[in-house]
């Protein structure tokens, strides 16, 4: 059985990737985006219309990449960020998305907005580094993708959502159709209901899943996902 992550085990992973491992965010962010898309082609496969929502971390990053790999297998995505973060990595992605004529918006969304125009919204705001409460810049976008009608797919953590803990109950939260987990699932995945939840995120050594105990499940031949539900 795959085992859950808590925040403090998902972080010193992470940390290990990049201090032993030597790997760098761009290689992981690129592979884990990669394996976003690909996941999604296979959950929603005609759902071409896609609002990737962007936020100011790693999450943000890999929904970035996301959204260049949609558009390379035909989606026709577009991008909100509510917050921009001055930072090279997300200058270059971004960059990446505009010059692959990806349009960004520049005002959030209304709940009718999201429910006309798109037919798919993923949820790259917040993953595991995420601290609730949401600060004011970003409860606009979370407040609407809440209310809509349109599907959500997550990545990594449904946004909002306590990293461990999941949703705060007593109060309206996200409910993805979808939840992409990336290397492990947190534990807050115990707490989702929605109908397809998906692991990509394959580049794990052996050594390291058993180190951590992880229990991967087996990735089929050449893909980047694999469907745990
Ligand atoms: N090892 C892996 O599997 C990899 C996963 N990746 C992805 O990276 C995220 C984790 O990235 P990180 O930058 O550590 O954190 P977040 O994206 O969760 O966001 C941090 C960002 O959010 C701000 N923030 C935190 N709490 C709040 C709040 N309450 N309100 C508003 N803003 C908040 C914080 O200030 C930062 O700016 C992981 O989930 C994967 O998606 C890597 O891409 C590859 C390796
Ligand atoms: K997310």
């Amino acid at each position: 059985m795959t085992r859950y992550l808590n925040q403090s085990e998902a972080t010193k992973l992470d940390e290990e990737l990049f201090n032993v491992y030597n790997f760098g965010v761009e290689q992981l962010m690129e592979l884990a985006g990669l394996s976003c898309a690909s996941a999604i082609s296979n959950g929603f496969p005609s759902f071409k219309n896609v609002l990737i929502v962007v936020g100011p971390g790693n999450n943000g990053g890999d929904g970035l990449v996301c959204a260049r790999h949609m558009k390379i297998f035909g989606y026709s995505p577009e991008i909100f960020l509510p917050k921009r973060t001055a930072k090279t990595l997300y200058e270059n992605l971004i960059k990446q998305c505009e010059l692959f004529e990806i349009p960004i918006l520049n005002a959030c969304p209304s709940v009718e907005e999201l429910n006309a125009k798109y037919s798919l919204v993923v949820d790259a705001l917040f993953g595991f580094s995420f601290k609730p409460p949401v600060r004011q810049e970003f409860c606009e976008i979370l407040h609407n993708m809440i209310h809509m009608s349109t599907p959500c797919c997550s990545i990594d953590i449904p946004s909002g959502w306590d990293v461990e803990n999941g949703p705060t109950l007593g109060a309206p939260y996200l409910k993805p159709e979808m939840l992409i987990s990336l290397t492990a699932p947190k534990l807050c995945a115990r707490f989702f209901k929605g109908k397809l939840h998906y692991l990509g995120g394959r580049f794990i050594a052996p050594v390291l899943a058993r180190k951590y105990e992880l229990e991967l499940p087996n990735y089929v031949g050449i893909e980047c996902y694999v469907c745990l539900s």
